[in-house]
């Protein structure tokens, strides 16, 4: 990847744990809500998701987009994740094809898909020994309005993609938690990634071939019920944690090398 890399939403969780692993894999271009509260080493402005002008400064010169920026709350309200998620995406869309960029990763979610978590089937699925499998190939089932918005988030890309040949990878992202597995939360466990993986993932989408993909970023937890085979396959994704190594906040084995 020669040219630079739009990373929305810079300042956040992900964004960090993406240029951790990343910051000198790649040319980047920083797009901050508010100003950075210390001076970036990279190019960088700030913006408003839902305002053209920002956008298209944004995307100006950049041959890839990794599209974090967005309300991130599972109980956001519909007027926010309506500005912030789904008119904020489309707008990256739109610019991203007047820009002539090759390369979308969107920042989905496992709310896109939370309402598969039904009662008959929790917390057993959150287990080892379960064998119950999410793949990408359902279709989305939201369980609020925030996980409406990712599943609208994919289908914009399905549509960009289709229409103007952009190469799109959503990536259903678990739960990111810095150092350590969530503690006490089953259900935080199975879909784990950690920081390191959360850079490979990204990474490895940055510089696969594909079309159109939906995937799942979570660690290679032993409780997952995501399946991390097509990010494997498609992406090359190799992960390195997995959240039955650790006990609360200690590591208490390697992967294997
Ligand atoms: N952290 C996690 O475990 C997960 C995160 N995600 C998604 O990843 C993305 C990043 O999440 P986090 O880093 O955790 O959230 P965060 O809240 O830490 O970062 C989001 C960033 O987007 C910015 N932002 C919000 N609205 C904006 C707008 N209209 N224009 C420009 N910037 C705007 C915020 O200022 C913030 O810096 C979000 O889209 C979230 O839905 C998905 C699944 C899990
Ligand atoms: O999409 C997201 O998912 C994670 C994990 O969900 P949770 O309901 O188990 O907390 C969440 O922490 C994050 O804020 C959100 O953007």
């Amino acid at each position: 990847m020669d040219d630079p890399v739009l990373l929305t939403g810079a300042g956040g969780a992900v964004g960090a744990a993406i240029l951790e692993g990343l910051e000198d894999a790649y040319e980047w271009k920083l797009m901050f809500h508010s100003p950075p509260a210390e001076e970036p080493d990279h190019e960088y402005l700030v913006g408003d998701v839902s305002s053209e002008g920002d956008v298209a400064a944004a995307m100006d010169g950049v041959g890839a987009v990794i599209h974090l920026a967005g309300d991130p709350r599972p109980e956001a309200p519909w007027d926010s994740v309506l500005e912030n998620n789904i008119d904020g995406t489309q707008k990256m869309y739109e610019a991203a094809v007047d820009e002539g960029v090759e390369t979308f990763i969107f920042a989905s979610s496992n709310h896109a898909v939370g309402s598969f978590e039904t009662d008959e089937r929790t917390p057993e699925m959150y287990r080892p020994d379960d064998q119950y499998r999410l793949d990408g190939t359902e279709l989305p089932r939201p369980g609020n309005l925030y996980g409406v918005s990712k599943a609208t988030g994919e289908v914009l890309g399905r549509y960009y993609h289709d229409e103007y040949g952009l190469s799109i990878c959503n990536i259903r992202i678990g739960n990111l938690t810095r150092g350590h597995p969530p503690i006490d939360y089953e259900r935080g466990q199975a879909m784990w990634l950690s920081y390191r993986d959360c850079a490979h993932i990204h990474d490895c989408a940055l510089q696969a071939d594909y079309e159109y993909e939906i995937v799942y970023g979570i660690s290679d937890n032993d409780r997952k019920y995501y399946s991390i085979e097509r990010a494997k396959e498609v992406l090359g994704y190799e992960p390195r944690d997995n959240s039955a190594h650790f006990d609360g906040e200690e590591r208490v084995a390697e992967p294997e090398p």
